[in-house]
């Protein structure tokens, strides 16, 4: 039996902790407008033999340093490098979601693009093509319902073949202007040399161009061997907060 791990990652009230909720069977909190998942939680689910470790990441708009949610999640990806990552899109808004799916293709191809809510946009008359997108992005893309329950066996074994390598992506990486590509050419040789090439460098240079000094503590404290990330095993509500 292989263990694998998966984060749940995605914007905000996409319905990251109901899908995280109906595959392990806990009770991370959800709503609207009452939950807002704060801290990390892990829980635990099985497919086909294999055993998933999920873990749901708070929700975010994007990876880069504009709160500890971000910082969170981006660390949590960067580092600690899950098996799987899954990005909870939400299909009634999905050009300012794909915003944060480009992100996360930009530091790992081991991703899996989930897009929930279908049942809304199907009564909005929204008409997704799928297998356009997942060309254009490199990795499968799977159409979902938490809350109903849909799509989640196509959802799974997407999961599992990113997870055990029969699938190999191919993310789109974004070609930026000459300059900035320039300067991440320059900068990914001593990115390597400094962190290793276990990092993804490309994006560690871009995010550097961008003067993201959080990032660059993150990195330095990850190095010195100091940085921890807490994840918790949810049974009641205690991971959220209300507002
Ligand atoms: N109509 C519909 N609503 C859904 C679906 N999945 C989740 N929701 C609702 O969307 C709202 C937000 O869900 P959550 O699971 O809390 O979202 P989240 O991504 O964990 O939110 P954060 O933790 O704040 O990032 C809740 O009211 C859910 O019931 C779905 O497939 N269809
Ligand atoms: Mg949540």
């Amino acid at each position: 039996m292989s263990h694998y791990t998966v984060a749940f990652a995605g914007n905000p009230n996409t319905g990251k902790s109901t899908l995280f909720n109906l595959l392990t069977g806990l009770r991370q909190h959800t709503g609207n407008w009452a939950g807002k998942t704060v801290i990390t939680a892990e829980g635990e689910f099985t497919h086909n033999q294999h055993v998933y470790r999920a873990v749901d990441l708070p929700g975010t708009y994007s990876l880069y340093s504009n709160s500890a949610d971000e910082e969170a999640a981006r660390d949590y990806i960067i580092f600690e490098q899950p098996d799987v990552t899954l990005v909870v899109l939400d299909a009634t808004s999905l050009e300012r979601n794909l915003n944060l799916a480009l992100q996360v293709l930009e530091i790992t191809g081991r991703a899996v693009i989930c897009i929930n809510l279908i049942d809304e946009a199907k009564k909005l008359g929204i008409d997704i093509n799928l297998k356009a997108i997942s060309k254009r992005l490199g990795v499968p893309v799977v159409a979902i319902s938490a809350r109903n329950e849909i799509g989640i066996e196509a959802l799974l074994n997407q999961l599992e073949r990113v997870a055990t390598g029969a699938f190999t992506g191919k993310p789109l990486q974004i070609t930026y202007s000459e300059d900035i590509e320039r300067g991440i050419a320059e900068l990914i040789p001593l990115v390597e040399q400094t962190v290793g090439s276990r990092y993804p460098a490309r994006w560690i240079a871009l995010r550097l161009l961008d003067g993201d000094n959080s990032l660059l503590t993150s990195l330095k404290a990850h190095m010195r061997g100091s940085k921890r990330y807490e994840t918790k095993e949810v049974a009641g509500h205690g991971v959220t907060a209300c507002h």
